[in-house]
């Protein structure tokens, strides 16, 4: 098909039903390539960017087929669940080519007198056999049965209209897994060919576009969009979801900074060795787990009177600027500002969809081209609570949601290599630190001896109620049986008061200690001049879980899901043996697939670069998978974009995340805060590292109060009883140094 010898796209029309697959399909699709037609291109809509299909028709002829996604809900419930999928098959004679997928299947299928039903027993993130029922072109190269993912807890039954392609064999009996309408070029299928675990997905894609493109040539369409062909409709529906960069991108300088190296022994500990010795404010990232693929490095943050200190607050719409210890800003004069109307240069009036392009428009001035190989050189570095993440609904609350601090001078320790670094951006390194990492007394193998214990005292500890645990677990089975939710991550929150307040850098000992991790963080806020104890935000990390990590090009997530308590019967076998049965296989792979969808939202390529790989750590044993994207560098996104649009984290929502992120804030009914959300650092050199906040400790009032969150992903195989004892371990974790 062509216009003046150029070849016009293939133009695919995609509604979006808010799953957390659906770029996954996007992708899918657009990887198909034709000798007779352009490259694919992918218009992207929402199943409620229209009230009523009647509104798509007139674009409908500027389409060679549509794609409807997978997604939440059931189409019996109408539009109130599917939006325009509702009304999207009245109009049979608009016969423009189609294929449902999952969601889309089902509300293809009701359109045709289906019946639509729950399944007795739910498959999600389950892989099982689909067998062929014919020889349908939509599955031309197909063997005569191939493995596919399921992510479904409703099903279509046969029906006249309907010519059942394909089917599967289960504990539910026969079960239709692919159909095409009688006469139309309408076709679907109930499985997810996008999953990493289904065969052939590609190619049922390619078979399905080339029967749109044969369709529309037969019946003259092709000709109907040749003639009528303009770009700008596709500009104007691509842009009903808004994908703006948050900050324009510019080509970095290079700087000549200060560093200095020095050979340092494996020490355990040196880092928090280097921290006793300072008297002086830190912000610390230190890893003791020395492995080399996350956490060989740790890295000591040196705030001085030159850091900005950018802080957001999610229910009152402001973000507070200033600099570390500001000697002409007061607490209270800040508190008067923040709550007050007046402008003033020390806040901003703005939503966390702006703080973004604040943050953006203060870094991308601060990026530097040279020095690629350190993680770390200065940047921004500090901890983004749960509600930063634009999908999840506002709770009202005065405590910040983010807290980052621009760094200029740092100490950088590598575990593996036996290399530490002073580093100044601004070439000022503070000598009373030198003379520290000077000292041989500092760098010779002594361990450390920090007391496993902390100092006597009584700690009132307020710990979930198993009662209201139970209620909320059976509020999560119930949406996901009726096809709301596949994985939902449900937590509590745990309160320790100590009787005696005890020193966070103190407790922050204890806990390394007794629970060592890759991703172990020490934040405390002392950021205004007149700070008083209870105003202090803190938090204290022994996280084992890589959120995200950039460089100017490449993007990677370790995404936790599956998780088994350590204990003198279990051993690493035992431990392997549990983490691939379905239950928790199904857990990994869902949350697998989301963090693949949340990178192809902004990237053109994608890798798994490990599956399911089990770790072990001081608690527990869990099931990781390793993520990649790659492109960044030509792409109008940058890791902040990134960031952005994948939090909160996929681990610690489950899927599909808008409506489990909603679903769960009625079901939990409380702030996760700094809980659940992510810590790290943003390098001037574009390199990144945002770990997730589990296995943490966190008070809004330099300890007066510690919060310490846990739960764990709950699916249709999860027991009320191994969920429970599975957040009680996570909780432990961390508690442990109170008790
Ligand atoms: C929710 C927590 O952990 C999350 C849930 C996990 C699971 O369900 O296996 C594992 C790691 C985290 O992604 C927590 O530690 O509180
Ligand atoms: N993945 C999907 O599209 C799920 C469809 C529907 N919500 C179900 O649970 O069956």
């Amino acid at each position: 098909m062509a216009i003046g010898g150029a070849q016009l796209p293939l133009n695919v029309l995609f509604i979006d039903s808010y799953d957390s697959f659906s770029y996954n399909v996007v992708r899918l699709v657009e990887q198909q390539t034709f000798s007779d037609c352009g490259e694919v291109q992918v218009t992207i809509i929402h199943n409620d960017t229209f009230a009523h299909a009647s509104e798509l028709n007139s674009y409908l002829k500027y389409f060679d087929c549509v794609v409807i996604g997978p997604g939440p809900g059931n189409p019996v419930n109408g539009s109130a669940d599917v939006g325009l999928l509702a009304t999207l098959f009245d109009d049979k004679t608009a016969s423009v080519p189609i294929l449902g997928i999952c969601l889309g299947f089902q509300a293809m299928c009701l359109s045709q007198a289906s019946q639509i039903a729950e399944l007795d027993t739910i498959k999600h993130g389950q892989v099982c056999r689909v067998y062929l029922s014919g020889d349908s072109a939509l599955f031309h190269g197909y063997p005569s049965f191939f493995k596919s993912t399921r992510y479904h807890s409703l099903h279509a039954y046969e029906a006249p209209n309907l010519i059942p392609l394909a089917y599967t064999k289960d504990e539910n009996g026969q079960l239709l897994m692919a159909v095409q309408v009688k006469n139309l070029p309408w076709y679907g299928v109930q499985y997810h060919p996008e999953s990493h675990c289904s065969e052939l997905g590609g190619l049922l894609i390619n078979n399905f576009l080339k029967l749109a493109l044969e369709y529309n040539k037969l019946t003259g369409r092709d000709k109907a969009k040749r003639e009528d062909y303009n770009p700008e409709v596709y500009e104007k529906l691509g842009r009903v979801i808004d994908k703006t960069p948050v900050y324009r991108k510019l080509v970095p300088s290079t700087e000549e900074i200060y560093i200095k190296e020095y050979n340092v022994a494996h020490t355990p500990n040196l880092t928090l060795k280097i921290c006793d010795e300072m008297n002086q404010p830190k912000l610390v990232m230190a890893s003791s787990s020395g492995d080399e693929h996350r956490g060989q490095w740790s890295i000591i943050c040196l705030p001085n009177g030159n850091s900005d200190v950018f802080t957001h607050y999610s229910s009152l719409k402001r973000t507070t600027i200033h600099k570390w210890r500001d000697s002409n800003l007061s607490w209270h004069h800040l508190q008067h500002l923040l709550k007050g109307t007046e402008q003033s240069a020390y806040v901003l009036q703005e939503d966390k969809d702006q703080f973004w392009n604040t943050v953006g428009d203060f870094m991308k001035h601060k990026l530097i081209g040279n020095y690629a190989d350190l993680p770390f050189l200065g940047g921004l570095v500090g901890t983004l609570g749960y509600e930063m993440g634009d999908i999840v609904p506002n709770n009202p609350s005065d405590y910040p949601d983010a807290k980052l601090v621009y760094i200029e001078n740092s100490i950088l320790i590598n575990h593996i290599k036996g290399k530490m670094y002073a580093v100044s951006l601004s070439q000022d390194f503070p000598p009373t630190i030198l003379k520290i990492l000077d000292s041989p007394k500092l760098l010779d193998n002594s361990p450390i001896k920090w007391p496993m214990n902390l100092p006597e005292t009584c700690f009132d500890i307020i710990t979930p109620n198993d009662h209201s645990y139970s209620s909320a677990f059976d509020a999560c089975q119930e949406h996901m049986h009726r096809g709301d939710s596949y994985e939902m991550c449900l937590t509590r929150q745990t309160c320790i008061r100590p009787d005696v307040p005890i020193q966070p850098w103190r407790i922050f000992q204890t806990l390394v200690q007794r629970n060592p991790a890759p991703f172990s963080s020490f934040f405390e806020f002392s950021d205004l001049i007149d700070l008083r104890k209870d105003q202090t935000l803190c938090l204290l990390s022994t996280s084992p879980e890589r959120f995200l990590q950039w460089n100017r090009d490449t993007c990677e997530l370790r995404p936790i899901k599956g998780t088994v308590k350590k204990g003198p019967t279990m051993c690493r076998e035992r431990a392997i043996e549990i983490l691939k049965t379905p239950k928790e296989f199904g857990e990994n792979l869902m949350i697998l697939d989301l963090i693949r969808n949340d990178l192809y939202e902004l990237l053109p390529r994608v890798q798994v670069q490990e599956f399911m790989a089990v770790e072990e750590y001081q608690t527990v044993y869990q099931l990781v998978s390793v993520v990649k994207g790659e492109g960044l560098a030509n792409s109008p996104y940058s890791g902040l974009d990134v960031l952005k649009h994948s939090l909160p984290a996929g681990s610690m929502t489950g899927a599909p995340k808008k409506i489990t992120v909603q679903l769960l804030h009625d079901i939990e009914r409380s702030r996760r805060g700094i809980y659940s959300g992510v810590t790290g650092y943003w390098s001037v050199n574009d390199n990144a590292d945002w770990s997730v906040n589990i296995r943490c400790l966190y008070s809004y009032d330099g300890g007066l109060q510690w919060y310490c969150g846990a739960g764990g992903a709950i699916t249709v195989l999860s027991t009320r009883e191994g969920e429970l004892e599975e957040l009680k371990t996570k909780l432990e974790s961390a508690l442990q140094v109170f008790t």
